[in-house]
């Protein structure tokens, strides 16, 4: 944290604005404590090199948009972002088109079924529906502009790497495991060019998209990207801008929608923060103005969403008093057991 930020926290503390750092912490540990020893959910294993994971793996991390971060567990262990990476590549294609073209060219709306669905596309006329689900997280990767397919791979690279505040490198395994086990994501990818919806040739678009769920990222690293979001587009521990705060606005707004696939109303029923999931076990929810949370454990539910991630979050949101629609000023009391009665949490 910069000198000049850490006098803001401690104003803004001291006025009672923030937690205190030692709060953070403590709540941060404790959504940690509570979960931890939770085994509901399977790893993923449609991706071969996915199923490598243990089912006990469990970090948790909070970043605030002042720069102060809380690690938990196993907050700095790789994995590969997968899916996440949906939410920061559309901010990158937001920034360079506008509000306008991506909702036209893509859509915000939810399609109510999995991730992976072929059907939705042909239920739509051919429209990708939203970034978050593959078809349009693909449109959405084939719209960037680059000269070559490697241009556009480096433009994502250090995109994402820009938001995480530091060089993301590619799981090689991970990657080849799922080029090779892609047969879905094709269909999806040639059936969008077949209704004119994907601007590039779908193999190279599909090498580009499977690179970019490949990044290999922690815990802590969704948190800064989060709080990047959250922080109106500058990273709190860089201070570099990396995107407008139209963007940040119009990305987070199709996380709230579409982020946990067709989980998405649920969660925001329950949770009140926009946020993004992937297989391999990661998920970052974000409070505007506030921070981000990153968590990671692998082990999914039906939906492909972390179930100590969703958990850990759903604690931290009201402990910490993240939730967008609470009118209080003052943080809920986190409710204390795992037995809570979310819905969404109880697949
Ligand atoms: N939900 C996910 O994380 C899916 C990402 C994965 N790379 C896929 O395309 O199937």
């Amino acid at each position: 944290m910069f000198e000049s930020e850490a006098s803001v926290v401690d104003q803004q503390v001291s006025t009672g604005q923030l937690p205190t750092w030692e709060e953070v912490e403590e709540l941060t540990a404790l959504a940690y404590a509570e979960y931890r020893d939770l085994d509901e959910g399977e790893v993923a294993d449609y991706i071969p090199a996915l199923a490598h994971a243990s089912p006990d793996w469990f970090g948790v991390s909070v970043a605030e948009v002042h720069g102060r971060i809380h690690d938990v567990g196993e907050a700095r262990h790789p994995f590969s972002i997968q899916s996440v990476s949906k939410a920061f590549v559309f901010a990158l294609v937001c920034e360079e088109f506008g509000h306008d073209v991506v909702r036209e060219r893509i859509g915000a709306n939810n399609t109510g079924l999995s991730f992976n669905s072929v059907i939705a596309i042909e239920l739509n006329e051919g429209s990708p529906m939203n970034p978050m689900v593959n078809a349009g997280a693909i449109a959405t990767t084939g719209m960037l502009a680059g000269i070559s397919h490697e241009r556009q791979w480096s433009r994502i690279r250090e995109g994402l790497s820009a938001f995480a505040g530091r060089e993301l490198e590619v799981d090689a395994e991970v990657y080849a495991s799922e080029m090779a086990s892609n047969q879905r994501n094709q269909a999806i990818a040639y059936l969008l060019q077949s209704y004119g919806r994907l601007n590039r040739d779908p193999h190279e678009t599909l090498d580009v998209y499977t690179r970019q769920c490949s990044l290999l990222v922690t815990g802590h690293d969704l948190a800064i990207m989060g709080s990047t979001l959250a922080n109106g587009g500058v990273n709190p521990i860089t201070g570099e801008r990396v995107v407008s705060p139209d963007t940040t606005r119009d990305t987070l707004s199709m996380l709230a929608g579409n982020g946990m696939y067709e989980r998405s109303g649920e969660w925001l029923f329950e949770i009140g923060l926009p946020a993004k999931s992937g297989v391999a076990g990661g998920i970052v929810a974000v409070s505007p103005g506030k921070g981000a949370v990153g968590t990671f454990s692998p082990r999914l539910d039906r939906a492909g969403n972390s179930v100590r991630g969703q958990r850990a979050i759903a604690y931290l949101s009201r402990a910490l008093g993240l939730n967008l629609f609470a009118s209080s000023e003052l943080p809920a009391q986190p409710r204390p057991t795992s037995t809570s009665g979310f819905g969404i949490l109880n697949n």
